[in-house]
């Protein structure tokens, strides 16, 4: 069989390296290409199995929606999902029981690796802070890697009984000690050249622990796309990050 795929966002930095791999797959065709100056209900026509959206944190949930009422199984790579964004998809997927979404905040391996050392790190040091690092084109801040991050390194601190890190800041500029997601400090830094990067570091007594992950090329995250795309298809309800996929 082959996959049919819908791409939201085709003309974006992700959505053209999406159409790219999807075309080069050899169980996939594109059958839709949707940008900015089209829209998502041109899909209503169309005979297709899956969509893609890389699109915009302000439009992906009106997309979603249309999806969803439509029947067809998306995924996901646009960042911008509150756990509020998340219910409001659950509750629109517990009327269509046998439909799939797949949200990854990120696509890479190593990206996802780097987020589950994280979790297991957590519960062993009182400081943690993520340093999150995008090229300069990026609409939102902090990246959705960081704020999944953040949530993990949350649970894994809460479940271990650690209260609040360490910090004996009494006066601070606004935003030197970064954004608070889940009780843990993310800085997030945009400048050109750089593609996506997220530092994470832990502070114990007398050493520090540092995991780094770089996507150096939007092609890093293409792998992750396709197995998605194969894997909703046999997926119902909503999957959130693709540590469940890869069954980490
Ligand atoms: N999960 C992951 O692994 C990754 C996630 N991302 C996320 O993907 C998203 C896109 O990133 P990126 O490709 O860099 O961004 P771009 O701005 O390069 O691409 C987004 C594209 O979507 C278009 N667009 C805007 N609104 C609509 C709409 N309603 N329907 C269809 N297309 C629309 C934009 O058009 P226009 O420019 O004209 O507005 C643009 O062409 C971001 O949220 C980013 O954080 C990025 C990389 C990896
Ligand atoms: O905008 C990007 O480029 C990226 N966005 C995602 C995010 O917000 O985490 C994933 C990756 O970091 C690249």
């Amino acid at each position: 069989m082959t996959i049919r795929v819908g791409v939201l966002g085709a003309r974006g930095r992700m959505g053209a390296e999406v159409c790219r791999a999807v075309e080069a797959a050899p169980d996939m065709e594109i059958v839709a290409m949707i940008d900015a100056d089209e829209s998502v209900h041109d899909l209503a026509d169309v005979a297709i199995d899956v969509v893609v959206d890389f699109t915009h944190p302000d439009v992906v949930m009106d997309n979603l929606r249309f999806c969803v009422e439509h029947d067809i199984r998306v995924v996901v790579g646009t960042s911008g999902f509150t756990p509020d964004r998340l219910d409001t998809l659950r509750g629109w997927l517990a009327e269509k029981p046998l439909l799939g979404v797949l949200i990854a905040p990120n696509f890479a391996l190593g990206a996802v690796l780097s987020m589950k050392f994280a979790q297991l790190a957590a519960r062993y040091y009182p400081s943690a802070e993520i340093i999150e690092l995008h090229h300069a084109g990026k609409a939102d801040a902090p990246s959705g890697t960081a704020a999944h991050t953040a949530a993990l390194i949350a649970e894994a601190r809460a479940s271990a009984g650690l209260g609040k890190a360490p910090d004996a800041t009494t006066s601070a500029l606004e935003g030197a000690r970064g954004a608070l997601v889940d009780d843990v400090r993310v800085h997030s830094v945009r400048l050109a050249g750089l593609v996506a990067h997220q530092e994470v570091l832990f502070g114990g007594e007398g050493e520090t622990l540092t995991i780094r992950h770089d996507s150096l090329d939007r092609k890093s995250f293409m792998p992750g796309v396709l197995l998605g795309v194969r894997e909703v298809l046999g997926r119902d309800g909503l999957t959130v990050g693709l540590e469940n996929v890869l069954s980490l």
